[in-house]
C-alpha cells in the first residue's frame, strides 16, 4: 500500500474517531508501549539446546514438521530477528532454561548457572530485547508424571534446586537489562489414571514452591502457570487453577493465565478483574486451543480481542504482561510469529479505540440495547487504518506486505537447513 493512501486512510479513521470523543494519537502512543513477550520456543519446535535429539514431553506437543527448524542458538536469534523485524513495536524475548549456551557440555538441569545465559544477555542488549525466563520440568530423564510435587525426595530435590538456579538466572538478566526478568513456573505435574492422593501431591507442590521462593529477589518477578490438563496426564494436573490461585493470592505472587489452559467454554478475559483485585500482577500466555491445549497460531479471534479489551477496561496496561504461547510445526515458523505478534497487537489496537465513556454511560443508565447497539458498531469503525499508521510509524510492512518478506527468507535461508 503506499504511503499517501495509509495516511489518508489514518485521517479519515481520525476524523471518525474524534465523532466518539476517542484520539487516535492518544491510542497509537498507548499500544508504542505495549511490549509483547515472544516466546522462543516457536522457532523449533520446544526443542532446545540441551537435550539434543531427545523428545518432547511433559504432556506438550508441537505437531506437524515444517522444513526449517531452527537447529542450532545461530540460527534461533537469527529467526527471531527475522521475525521481529515485521512486528512493530520493542519486545521481550521469553527463554526457557533449556536454551541455555552450554558450549557442547553436558550441564544437568541442578548445575545450570547465570553464565550460561550471558550470551543471551548481551544479544538481548544488542538488539534491544529484554529477556524474561522460564525453568524446564519437561523433557528430562527426571520428569517422568511428577516433578516439584514427586513424593520421591531425590527427583524433588532436584527440580526444587532446577527452579532456584533460574531465579538466580531471571535475577541476573533483570539486573543486566534494569527491568524486572518474568520467570514463569510451569510444571506438568500430573496423572493420566484416577489418582487416589490428590492432597498429598497438593501439599508436596506447596512445599516445593515454599523453598523455590524463599529467597526475596528484587530484579525478577515470579509467575505460576496452571493447566486443565496435558496429554498422558488427562485424569488429575497438581498445579490447577485453583491450587495457583490460592498458591498466587495467599503468596502474593503472578498468576500466569494460559488462554489453552482452561475448560473450552471458560472466558479467560473475564478472569482477570479478579484476579487483578487479589494478585499484584498478571502474566498472559495468548495462544489458541482448537479442541485441546494444542497451541495454535494466535489470531484476531474473539478471545483474544475480549482479553484485551479486559486490559484496556481495567485500566491494567501496567500490570498485565503479554507472552505468547504457541508451537504451531506445521507452518512457516517465523510466519507463525508474525502473525500471532501481530493478531494480538491488533486486538490491544481495537481495545484502545474503544468507546469505552459511552459504553458506561450507556450500562450506567440501564440502556443496555444502546451499549449493545454501540459494541456492535465499534467492530466496524475503522481501526484498521489506524494500525496501519502504526505499522507505517514503526517501518514495518503494512498489511500483508509481510508475506512476500517471510516467502523470501524461506527461499533464501530457512528451506536451505537439512
Ligand atoms: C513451553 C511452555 O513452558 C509451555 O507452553 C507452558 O507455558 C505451557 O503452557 C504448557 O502447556
Ligand atoms: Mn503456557
Amino acid at each position: 500500500m503506499k504511503t499517501e493512501q495509509i495516511q489518508q486512510a489514518y485521517e479519515v479513521a481520525k476524523a471518525r474517531y474524534a465523532d466518539l470523543g476517542i484520539d487516535t494519537e492518544a491510542a497509537l502512543a498507548a499500544l508504542q508501549k505495549v511490549s509483547l513477550s515472544l516466546h522462543c520456543w516457536q522457532a523449533d519446535d520446544v526443542t532446545g539446546f540441551e537435550n539434543q535429539g531427545g523428545d518432547l514431553t511433559g504432556g506438550i506437543q508441537a505437531t506437524g514438521n515444517y522444513p526449517g527448524k531452527a537447529r542450532n542458538i545461530e540460527e534461533l536469534r537469527a529467526d527471531i530477528l527475522k521475525a521481529k523485524s515485521f512486528i512493530p513495536g520493542r519486545h521481550r524475548l521469553n527463554l526457557h532454561e533449556i536454551y541455555g549456551e552450554f558450549g557442547g557440555e553436558f550441564v544437568d538441569r541442578d548445575k545450570v548457572e547465570p553464565r550460561h545465559f550471558q550470551g543471551w544477555i548481551d544479544w538481548a542488549k544488542k538488539n534491544d530485547m529484554k529477556l524474561d525466563f522460564n525453568s524446564t520440568s519437561f523433557s528430562h530423564p527426571k520428569s517422568g508424571s511428577l516433578s516439584l510435587s514427586n513424593p520421591d525426595p531425590e527427583i524433588r530435590n532436584f527440580w526444587i534446586e532446577h527452579t532456584k538456579r533460574c531465579r538466580a538466572i531471571a535475577e541476573e538478566m533483570g539486573k543486566a537489562q534494569g527491568d524486572p526478568c518474568i520467570m514463569n513456573v510451569w510444571v506438568h505435574d500430573g496423572s493420566k489414571d484416577l489418582t487416589v492422593n490428590r492432597m498429598k501431591y497438593r501439599e508436596l507442590l506447596c512445599d516445593s514452591l515454599d523453598k523455590i521462593f524463599e529467597k526475596k529477589y528484587d530484579n525478577m518477578k515470579d509467575c505460576i502457570e496452571s493447566k486443565v490438563f496435558g496429554i498422558g496426564l488427562e485424569s488429575y494436573t497438581v498445579g490447577s487453577n485453583d491450587f495457583y490461585i490460592g498458591y498466587g493470592t495467599s503468596r502474593g505472587k503472578i498468576v500466569t493465565l494460559d488462554t489453552g489452559h482452561f475448560h473450552p467454554t471458560e472466558v479467560v478475559a473475564d478472569k482477570l478483574s479478579s484476579l487483578l483485585l487479589f494478585t499484584p500482577e498478571i502474566m498472559l500466555h495468548v495462544s489458541r486451543p482448537v479442541r485441546w491445549d494444542s497451541d495454535h497460531v494466535t489470531i484476531m479471534n474473539d478471545e483474544t480481542l475480549e482479553l484485551c479489551k479486559e486490559i484496556v477496561r481495567c485500566d491494567a496496561l501496567d500490570r498485565v504482561h503479554i507472552g505468547l504461547d504457541y508451537f504451531d510445526a506445521s507452518i512457516n515458523r517465523i510466519g507463525a510469529y508474525v502473525i500471532g505478534s501481530r493478531a494480538t497487537q491488533k486486538c490491544m489496537m481495537q481495545a484502545l479505540l474503544e468507546p469505552l465513556a459511552k459504553l458506561r454511560e450507556y450500562e450506567a443508565n440501564g440502556q443496555g440495547f444502546e451499549r449493545l447497539a454501540l459494541l456492535e458498531e465499534s467492530k466496524s469503525l475503522p481501526w484498521n487504518a489506524v494500525w496501519d499508521m502504526f505499522c507505517l510509524r514503526n517501518n514495518v510492512p503494512v498489511g500483508e506486505d509481510f508475506i512476500a518478506e517471510i516467502q523470501k527468507y524461506e527461499r533464501e535461508v530457512t528451506s536451505k537447513r537439512a
